[in-house]
């Protein structure tokens, strides 16, 4: 079996906790790649800002464009409505029958298994791959295979406020992102 990484998620934009979280399931698990999967619509909050899909992949290749092992995977953006990852595994899993999907979280997603979309077929089709997040506990109920990762306390809020407010962004976002971003007008300022 061929096993890939799953890192869904808005990316609005990406950051370093996002390629950190990546890279370290990419070796502890031996994986073959890393996909970074951007959503359409989250299904539980609000997609901020006026950021296009394209400018979200483009941040995303940017991200990841020294990375050999790792790729995007933009199907979740074909479909309308709330990316319910259950809709999306199927179809992944159909498409690519000798792939074993480990599908990874941070630690407010492992808070939130119990609310997903058909989380007990879900499960059935990926395995969760849970990493720490400073200010969330990872505990669940549900099975989920926690890495030890070097916690890094970022998220894409805290570099959309950053802006906003005209303040630093590097480093928080790798300097390819924070360049596209600052040509683009993004997030303010
Ligand atoms: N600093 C981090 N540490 C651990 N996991 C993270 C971190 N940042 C994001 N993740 C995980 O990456 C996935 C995608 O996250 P997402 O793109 O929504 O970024 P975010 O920083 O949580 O965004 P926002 O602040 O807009 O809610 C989620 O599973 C999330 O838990
Ligand atoms: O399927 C669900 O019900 C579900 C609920 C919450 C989050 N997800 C997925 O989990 C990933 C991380 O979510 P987010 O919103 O933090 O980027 C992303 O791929 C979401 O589509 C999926």
């Amino acid at each position: 079996m061929v096993k890939i990484g799953i890192l869904g998620g808005t990316f609005n934009p990406p950051h370093t906790g996002h390629l950190i979280i990546a890279n370290e399931v990419f070796h502890a698990l031996e994986l073959e790649k890393v996909w970074f999967m951007p959503n359409q619509e989250p299904p539980h909050k609000k997609k901020e800002g006026n950021v296009s899909n394209q400018q979200r992949v483009k941040m995303l290749e940017l991200a990841i464009q020294d990375h050999p092992h790792f790729a995007v995977e933009s199907l979740e953006l074909e479909r309308q409505g709330p990316s319910y990852t259950y809709e999306t595994m199927k179809i992944l899993t159909d498409r690519h029958k000798n792939h074993e999907f480990y599908f990874i979280i941070g630690g407010d997603m492992i808070e939130y298994l119990a609310k997903w979309h058909k989380i007990d077929e879900l499960q059935q089709l990926v395995k969760f791959v849970g990493v720490n997040r400073p200010r969330y506990s990872s505990k669940t109920e549900y099975e989920v295979l926690l890495i030890d990762s070097p916690s890094i306390d970022l998220s894409s809020s805290m570099i959309r406020q950053r802006r906003e407010s005209g303040g630093t962004i590097r480093y928080l976002v790798p300097d390819l992102v924070r360049d596209y971003i600052e040509e683009n007008g993004l997030y303010g300022s």
